[in-house]
């Protein structure tokens, strides 16, 4: 089934997220691909978003202003996500603002109403060569400051330290040795004004047939295919769910992903009542819900074992059924 593929750009004030977009929009350009571009600001001023669309009038860009995308109200995010796919975009990207945390910001793209619709190709972290070893030290007094530049260094597919040019080499081995702690297993690329090779990135990814894709897609709730929605390490699965549940056991089932499993949520029927199920970490929070569609479980995760959580819950309602 084709699906949008999403690039989300992450990374710390000023590490280069919008000068690594503009190439990106510059290949899209070459390559005939119609991009849709969501910027997430903090503050009145839309700066960056100004900048784009005084490039190119033919780039989509809608703007979420005043906020961390991962803190504005989820309708807002799917809304203006829809108005994206509107306009039928062959790729979109997605550029946080600095303090902003990846995987929540997935969480939203997780949404009834975009999960059939989108992919998350990539999350791509930038990172200030020349201020990276100071933020713990800088943001000392603010831990979840500290808590979000590590949690987007560990969640990144793919890691560019940028800003070469006013680095040492000495300290370019500090760096790789600080970034490899969090994350050992990501592409690391060091480099200045945020060259990459994006052409490599947007390998595969091609003009989407925009009269087959966008005919009737405002879907109202999930088609439950319960396959991973993602190609990134952070991936997401949906679980489909045919009977009533009991908390209790759905809990402890989530439990036992952990620390893979960042997030969970879902509507579930507990006895007669439907709930929204919100999972975080290793918490789960039901709260009633007049929803009427059909049920389901959303997991998202780093590495998630998907085969193995399919036949986990697969037996699992099999004995609730039973
Ligand atoms: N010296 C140097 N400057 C760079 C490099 N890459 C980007 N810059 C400059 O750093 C500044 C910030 O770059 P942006 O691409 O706007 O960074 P950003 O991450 O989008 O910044 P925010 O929107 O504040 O989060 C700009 O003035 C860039 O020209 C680099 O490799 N070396």
């Amino acid at each position: 089934m084709t699906k949008i593929p999403v690039f989300i750009l992450s990374g710390f004030l000023g590490s280069g997220k919008t000068t690594l977009l503009k190439s990106f929009l510059k290949k899209c350009a070459q390559k005939r691909l119609k991009p849709a571009i969501l910027m997430n600001e903090i503050g009145k001023a839309d700066m960056d978003g100004e900048i784009l669309l005084q490039r190119n009038k033919n780039e989509i860009v809608e703007k979420l202003l005043d906020g961390c995308m991962c803190c504005s109200q989820k309708s807002e995010v799917t809304e203006t996500m829809l108005k994206l796919l509107h306009q039928q975009p062959d790729v979109i990207f997605i550029e946080l603002t600095g303090v902003a945390n990846p995987e929540e910001v997935v969480d939203s793209l997780t949404d009834p109403e975009l999960i059939d619709s989108l992919y998350l190709e990539k999350v791509v972290t930038l990172l200030d060569g020349e201020n990276i070893l100071e933020y713990n030290s800088i943001f000392e007094a603010d831990k979840e400051l500290v808590q979000t530049t590590r949690r987007q260094i560990e969640v990144a597919d793919l890691l560019v330290v940028n800003k070469l040019d006013l680095i040492t080499s000495s300290f370019k081995e500090k760096i790789t040795k600080a970034i490899r702690k969090r994350n050992s297993v990501s592409p690391l690329l060091f480099t200045t004004y945020s060259e990459i090779d994006v052409n490599g990135l947007l390998e595969g990814i091609t003009e989407v047939n925009k009269e087959k894709f966008y005919a009737n897609r405002r879907t109202p709730y999930p088609h439950i295919h319960g396959n991973s929605v993602s190609f990134s390490r952070i991936n997401t699965l949906t679980l489909s769910v045919n009977e009533p549940m009991k908390s209790s056991i759905v809990a402890k089932f989530l439990k036992r992903w952990h620390p893979n499993l960042l997030r969970a949520k879902g509507y579930l029927f507990v006895n007669e009542n439907c709930y929204l199920l919100q999972h975080v970490m290793k918490r789960s929070y039901w709260e009633p819900s007049d929803y009427r569609g059909r049920n389901y479980l959303v997991l998202i995760g780093i590495d998630l074992n998907i085969d193995e959580i399919q036949k986990e819950w697969a037996k699992l309602s099999l004995k609730v059924g039973s």
